[in-house]
């Protein structure tokens, strides 16, 4: 029943328990019972071949048995809309020790009443030691989702990546109007027209696109619940120019091995954006999808300057609150 082989290759698919495959952690190769799994979901772990083991029959290098099961998640990407979380989450799911849901649950926020135990049969099975993560950047802007989650776990790792508030709202509105195609201008959505003093409108803060870019006010709601530490902001700017740094820091923050390396992406001219050499499952390069790195939608530069200023004191805030200046203008 038991496979072994001294070659390792990737995970086969989306899922990396969800076909044959062969890992090394800890120095030990670990290979799929297959025949076994389809009833029991067992793992079962080999000792690496020494030249003494491999002159005693098979059964003396069985030492480990390894379950995979469904964890609720240790560690979250909550936010921020249009940052570069989906980027984050891809690149993230190349490390070995991460197990993490390919879709948005959207638990602490619309579906909380299903109750935990549906949250967690919505994770992949983990092997012990593997992280389990999710992300759902709109839990950042959530009001109940920092009380909720800390419900669930206390000492649970949050990531946010951030990108600059402006370009992110352009970036919302441009896909708001890829799915209606009919809303007005940005410019109109901006500015709520009142009828005096000049200068003729005044900046719609309610206005989701912008309300989301209000970071420092969504993460004090936050950080009334979690300590600073538990809290790892990430640049959505520089997981565009240098995603291995960002990705060393996050894989620091999650206390993992810095697996995932400049070694896994390559710039790829025509999309503008970093790609994957070899994504989980693949032996092909691959960028994200279409939606990932769109063209935006033109706006005045009077306009984007209004924004600028609104921002700017915002974003003074939110630097100190995190002890971290993000450069945006
Ligand atoms: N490597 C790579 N490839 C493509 N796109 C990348 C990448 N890294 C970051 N980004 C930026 O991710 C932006 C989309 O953010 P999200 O994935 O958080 O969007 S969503 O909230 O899940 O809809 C997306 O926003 P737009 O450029 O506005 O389309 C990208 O700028």
């Amino acid at each position: 029943e038991l496979t072994e082989s001294p070659a390792v290759r990737s995970p086969a698919s989306d899922d990396h328990l969800g076909s044959g495959w062969l890992q090394v952690r800890n120095g030990t190769v670990y290979t799929r019972n297959l025949a076994a799994e389809i009833k029991t979901d067992t793992i079962v772990g080999l000792a690496e071949p020494s030249a003494a083991g491999s002159a005693g029959p098979p059964e003396t290098n069985l030492t480990k048995d390894w379950t995979a099961t469904r964890r609720l998640p240790q560690a979250m990407i909550i936010g921020v809309k249009k940052g570069g979380t989906r980027a984050l989450l891809e690149f993230l799911r190349l490390h070995p020790d991460i197990r993490a849901l390919g879709s948005e649950p959207h638990f602490f926020d619309r579906h909380y009443a299903r109750g935990l135990d549906w949250y967690r049969s919505m994770m992949p099975k983990a092997l012990e030691g593997q992280i389990v993560m999710e992300k759902t950047p709109r839990y950042f802007v959530s009001a109940e989702a920092p009380e909720r989650v800390h419900a669930m776990s206390r000492g649970v790792k949050l990531i946010v990546v951030v990108r600059d508030p402006v370009t992110r709202a352009i970036s919302d509105y441009t896909q708001i109007i890829s799915k209606t195609p009919n809303i007005p201008p940005f410019e109109g959505l901006v500015l709520t027209v009142v009828l005096s003093p000049p200068p003729p409108g005044q900046i719609d803060s309610q206005w989701s696109p912008l309300w989301i870019g209000l970071y420092a006010q969504h993460l004090e709601r936050w950080l009334a619940w979690f300590p600073r530490h538990q809290i790892h902001l990430v640049s959505g700017e520089t997981l565009i120019s240098d995603p291995a740094g960002e990705l060393a820091r996050v894989q620091d923050f999650l206390g993992l091995q810095r697996i995932v390396t400049d070694k896994h992406f390559y710039f790829n001219k025509t999309k503008g954006f970093p790609c994957l050499k070899k994504p989980e499952g693949s032996s092909k390069p691959h960028c994200l999808g279409k939606t990932k790195g769109r063209t935006h939608a033109s706006i005045r530069p009077a306009v984007v300057r209004r924004l600028r200023d609104f921002y700017r004191p915002h974003n003074q805030r939110f630097y100190r609150m995190v002890g971290q200046d993000f450069g945006w203008q």
